[in-house]
């Protein structure tokens, strides 16, 4: 097994936040030496180390804002993996393994999966891409506790979390036009939101992003975008996930982007605001 995916089993369980880098844990004696003890003794990255690395970025916001659209889109541009917790608690489900019984009414009822499993899913993920030589990520959906964050801060060294923001009344709508294309699995949203300006407060017009016809027929929606569903999912938002946005503000990493309108008005300005630039070819990458 990994070293990483040990030292993340192991700070979930033991609560250990101690901070280790990546190159560290790769050297990391492979015998004999407690995880939690190499995780304490371990020191921070150096500037080096980080440059060295590709960036390691997370993405923060309620259900329907868009992390996934995004950082599926800067994932491509930047060429590192996005890795989205729900996508992986889905893989899971869709298995017939035990752990699928276990997830089923949790996530269908919109609450969150518990720290310990979801920190074996994410290790798992991890020690994949480890194996396969992937360097850096940005990690969408995860970590949406405290602890979550605790966790991650004790065997990781995160540069940057994006904050995404939309308004309220609209988040609703958005997770409610959500589909999936059951045979190539992209992600696509019907819904067209067009909100009036009032009392100085600006409108708001988000175009649908609609499917290629080949994949129209095969649209599915996901069991959790119900509407008493998603007002749970709010609700838990609320309660778990903002004090995470806090946890990464008081350590000056946090970016709050408020979304202007749909992709063609956001993407640009979120790209500025990273100081990133696209060039041609990611634009045809990403609009594909
Ligand atoms: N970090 C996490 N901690 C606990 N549960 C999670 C986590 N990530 C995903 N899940 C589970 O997977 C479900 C779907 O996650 P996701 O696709 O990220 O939803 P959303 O659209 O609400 O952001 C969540 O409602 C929750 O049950």
């Amino acid at each position: 097994m990994a070293a990483l995916t040990r030292l993340l089993r192991s700070a979930a369980t033991s609560g250990s936040t101690a901070r280790i880098s990546l190159s560290t844990l790769a050297s990391e004696p492979k015998t004999g030496f407690p995880a939690g003890l190499a995780a304490r003794l371990a020191p921070a990255p150096t500037r080096k180390e980080r440059d060295e690395r590709n960036v390691q970025w997370v993405f923060l916001g309620c259900p329907g804002v868009g992390k996934g659209t995004y950082a599926s889109r800067l994932s491509q541009l930047l060429g590192i993996p996005h890795i989205a917790t729900g996508d992986l608690v889905r893989e899971e489900l869709a298995s017939t393994g035990p752990l699928s019984q276990k997830l089923v009414d949790i996530v269908n009822q919109g609450k969150l999966v518990s720290d310990e499993i979801i920190v074996e899913l994410l290790s798992k993920r991890l020690s994949k891409g480890e194996e396969k030589g992937e360097s850096g990520f940005i990690l969408d959906g995860f970590p949406r506790t405290v602890r979550q964050a605790e966790i991650l801060e004790g065997v990781m060294d995160i540069d940057l979390v994006v904050n995404l923001k939309l308004r309220k009344d609209v988040l609703m709508e958005k997770c409610l036009g959500r589909r999936i294309c059951s045979e190539c699995g992209k992600n696509f949203n019907l819904a067209r939101i067009n909100v009036e300006g009032q009392n100085g407060q600006p409108g708001m017009y988000m175009p649908p992003l609609l499917p290629p016809s080949g994949c129209m027929t095969k649209l599915i929606t996901r069991a959790d975008d119900t509407e008493e569903v998603v007002k749970e999912r709010l609700r838990i938002y609320n309660d778990m996930s903002q004090p995470v946005e806090e946890f990464y503000r008081r350590q000056g990493k946090l970016l709050e982007f408020d979304l202007p309108g749909g992709i063609p008005e956001s993407w640009p300005k979120l790209l500025q605001v990273l100081s990133l630039e696209e060039h041609d070819e990611d634009k045809q990458l990403a609009a594909a």
